[in-house]
């Protein structure tokens, strides 16, 4: 059993053991993975969401498809396991910690060229372990650093869910409101439903209320009239993939809500691990941006909610400008503008 109930990917001996976050709050169902092709099911799906656990589901397939690849001498294996990675790689696009993480895995297959068979499963697995532990400590570092911008008794907007499920466990910029609430049980957290996949009604809400942090549910569409009523402090986001100028690709409706603080004097934070910025990417122009099946807008749960037949456009991510952004905070410290300074020094750090 995992640390915490919201630890969304944990293993079970030699099996991935994933919670369906398609069936949150409701049901808590666990799916159990012993194929790499499983994983990359549940993570296209969105079973498993939210880019650093998308990342630690890619790392865990890697480490399954090396269990379970047939291979008796290391070249063929090596063979596999490189189409394996890019398979892997390619199961969700836009957040940069599955590439990255598919990488630091695979880095274990070059560090190691006499390594046999059995060596090499034994330190993938050692690999993909200690990311995900490295997730959950950056994810503290991110709360430690984070809860010195929440003003006392702030009132914190945050959207989508970055939270303990999209990550290996505890959030980044839920991370930042669980070490602001540690200190001061005086924050109170709004919620922004977020269309189309419902990750702020269905997830935030629901670990916000596991931990008993006061908050409410607004629609996504409510959020610029509470700023403009001066009843949001601060806000607080995750993010997909930074550029080295600090664009944030993040969940659709990211960028409304950065132009919407701005609009409003409202400081917007991005909270993110290392892992997610992508360095190669010197603005947020070429990155790329997931669509979606259309049918996640025109239904919901299998019921529609538009006419027969109805187009639909379904970008799952937008691009705040880093000129939006007051701050990204790390687990190395909260990065301040020029980004491309800060984020430079940062991952050297
Ligand atoms: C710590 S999670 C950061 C982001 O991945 C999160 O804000 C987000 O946009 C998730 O999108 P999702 O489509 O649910 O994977």
């Amino acid at each position: 059993m995992p640390e915490s109930s919201l630890r969304p990917i944990y293993w079970e001996d030699d099996v991935v053991a994933i919670i369906d976050q398609r069936l949150l709050p409701h049901k808590r169902v666990v799916l159990r993975c012993t194929e790499p092709q499983q994983v990359i099911r549940a993570i296209k799906t969105m079973a498993i969401r939210g880019a650093p656990a998308v990342g630690i589901a890619g790392a865990a397939a890697l480490a399954l498809g090396a269990l379970t690849l047939k291979a008796a001498d290391p070249q063929t294996f090596r063979r596999k396991f490189v189409r394996l990675c890019r398979q892997v790689k390619e199961a969700r696009p836009t957040g940069n910690n599955l590439s990255w993480a598919v990488e630091k895995v695979y880095s274990v297959v070059v560090e190691n060229p006499e390594a046999d068979v059995f060596q090499l499963r034994r330190l993938i697995r050692e690999k993909v372990e200690a990311l995900m532990a490295e997730d959950v400590a950056a994810n503290r570092a991110i709360g430690a650093w984070g809860r010195k911008i929440v003003p006392s008794g702030a009132r914190i907007l945050t959207y989508c869910n970055a939270g303990a499920l999209a990550t290996a466990d505890y959030g980044t910029a839920l991370g930042v409101v669980r070490a602001a609430f540690a200190e001061d049980s005086s924050i109170h957290v709004y919620t922004c439903e977020t269309r189309p996949f419902l990750q702020g009604s269905r997830l935030t809400a629901y670990e916000l209320m596991v931990e008993g942090i006061p908050s409410t549910l607004i629609t996504d569409n409510a959020a610029g009239s509470l700023m403009h009523q001066k009843r949001i402090d601060v806000v607080v986001v995750g993010a997909d993939r930074i550029a080295a100028n600090g664009d944030t690709a993040n969940k659709i409706g990211t960028y409304t809500m950065a132009v919407l603080a701005k609009a409003n004097d409202i400081p917007f934070y991005v909270a993110a691990p290392r892992s997610t910025i992508d360095p190669a990417l010197a603005d947020g122009s070429s990155i790329p941006i997931e669509e979606r099946d259309p049918r996640e807008v025109t239904h919901w749960n299998g019921r529609a909610v538009a006419p027969k037949g109805m187009a639909a456009l379904n970008p799952a991510f937008d691009v705040t400008p880093n000129r939006l952004i007051t701050g990204i905070i790390t687990e190395v410290g909260v990065l301040r503008r020029p980004f491309k300074r800060t984020i430079k020094k940062a991952l050297e750090a």
